[in-house]
C-alpha cells in the first residue's frame, strides 16, 4: 500500500484530499490530513464535507492529525498551506521524509519548490500549480466556487522524471483531474500571471472576480498588471504567446461572478497574514534585480498597505 499524507486542509487540500478519499473506494491508498484547530476536531468527529459544484460528499480519512508522527511514512505528499505557513510545514514533513517521499506543492506562485528545497534535501520536489476556487465555509466543510480542480505538474529540476512518472499513475488512479507535463514552467507562469493580477486588483479593491472583470477601469488594471508580469518572465527566460494576457483576462469569466480569490479572503481577515509576499512583492524584487518599471503593481502595493492599515 501507498501513503499518501495531504498537508493543510484548506480549500485546495480540502477538495483534492476529499475527493482522493472518495475515489480511493478499493483502500489501495492510506490517506492521512494534517489539520489543526476546530477544523480538524470536526473532521475527526464528522469526517471532512466537500460541498461542490455538482454534488455534496462526506468523506472519513484513514487518519486525520495534527502530530506528522502519528502518520505512517508518506509516499506523497500533497503540499496545501498557504506560503506564510510553508517554512514550518516542510520543516514537519522533513521528519517522516525519506529518499523516496515526493512532495507535491499546490501553492500559487513560481519559486515553491526552490523555497521548499531550503528545508529538506530529501525526496522530489516537483513543480506544480492548480485551477480550483474552494475555501474553508466552517470548520469541517469546504465549499467550491468554480475552477475545474485541474493539477499541472512536472518532474524535480534536479532529479529527473522517476517521481513525476510515479505520482501521475497514482494521480490517475484516483481520478485526479491532472496533467504531467515534464517541464510544466510556462503553465505555472500562466496561473501566476492570471492569479498575481486578479488577486492583487481584488484584495486591493475588495470587489469580487466577477465585479473586477466586469468595470473597465479595473480590468484595464489587471491587464497593466499581467503585461508587468509578461516582461519580468521575459527576463526570467519565460515568454508567453501573445494572446496570453487576453487569454488570461477573460479566465475571470469561467468563475461564478460572485467568486473572490484566497488572496483576497485573507486579506479581508484582520486577523490572518495573507500572501502579498507571494503575489506583490516577488514581483518587485524581480523588477528590481533587473532594472525593470512596474508602475502599475507599485501603485497597487501602495494600495494594498494603505488598506492594510
Ligand atoms: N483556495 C483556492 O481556491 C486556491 C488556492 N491556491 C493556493 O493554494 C495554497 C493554499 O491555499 P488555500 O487552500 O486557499 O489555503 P487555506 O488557508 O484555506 O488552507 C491552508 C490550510 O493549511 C492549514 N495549515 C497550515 N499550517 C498547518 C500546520 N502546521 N498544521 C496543520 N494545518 C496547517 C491551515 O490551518 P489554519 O486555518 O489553522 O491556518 C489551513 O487550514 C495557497 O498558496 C493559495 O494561493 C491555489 C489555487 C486555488
Ligand atoms: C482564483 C483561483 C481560485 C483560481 O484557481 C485561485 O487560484 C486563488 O484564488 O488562489
Amino acid at each position: 500500500m501507498k501513503n499518501i499524507c495531504i498537508y493543510g486542509v484548506g480549500g485546495v487540500g480540502g477538495y483534492f484530499g476529499a475527493k482522493m478519499i472518495q475515489n480511493n473506494s478499493n483502500n489501495h491508498y492510506h490517506i492521512s490530513l494534517i489539520a489543526r484547530g476546530n477544523h480538524l476536531d470536526k473532521i475527526q468527529k464528522s469526517g471532512l464535507k466537500l460541498i461542490g459544484e455538482n454534488e455534496t460528499v462526506v468523506v472519513h480519512p484513514d487518519m486525520a492529525t495534527q502530530n506528522i508522527l502519528e502518520i505512517p511514512q508518506p509516499d506523497l505528499v500533497l503540499m496545501c498551506v498557504k506560503s506564510y505557513d510553508l517554512a514550518a510545514a516542510v520543516q514537519d514533513v522533513n521528519r517522516v521524509m525519506t529518499a523516496e517521499t515526493v512532495i507535491l506543492p499546490l501553492l500559487n506562485g513560481i519559486n515553491i519548490p526552490e523555497r521548499i528545497r531550503i528545508d529538506t534535501d530529501k525526496g522530489a520536489v516537483l513543480p506544480a500549480c492548480v485551477y480550483v476556487g474552494t475555501h474553508v465555509a466552517e470548520p469541517g466543510v469546504i465549499k467550491q466556487k468554480g475552477g475545474n480542480g485541474r493539477i499541472i505538474f512536472g518532474d524535480d529540476r534536479i532529479k529527473g522524471a522517476k517521481a513525476a512518472v510515479q505520482t501521475a499513475a497514482i494521480l490517475k488512479e484516483l481520478s485526479i483531474n491532472c496533467d504531467y507535463l515534464p517541464n510544466p514552467d510556462l503553465e505555472i507562469w500562466t496561473k501566476y500571471l492570471f492569479i498575481a493580477a486578479y488577486g492583487t486588483v481584488t484584495s486591493a479593491t475588495g470587489k469580487t472576480l466577477g465585479e473586477v472583470y466586469e468595470n473597465n477601469q479595473l480590468k484595464s488594471h489587471v491587464k497593466a498588471i499581467m503585461t508587468e508580469i509578461v516582461e519580468l518572465a521575459s527576463q526570467k527566460g519565460v515568454e508567453f504567446e501573445e494572446m496570453e494576457i487576453m487569454r488570461s483576462l477573460d479566465k475571470a469569466k469561467s468563475f461564478p461572478f460572485e467568486a473572490k480569490t484566497s488572496f483576497q479572503r485573507d486579506f479581508e481577515n484582520p486577523l490572518k497574514k495573507n500572501e502579498k509576499e507571494l503575489f506583490v512583492d516577488n514581483l518587485l524584487a524581480i523588477a528590481e534585480e533587473f532594472k525593470v518599471n512596474v508602475p502599475m503593481i507599485e501603485h497597487y502595493n501602495l494600495l494594498l498597505q494603505d488598506r492594510a492599515q
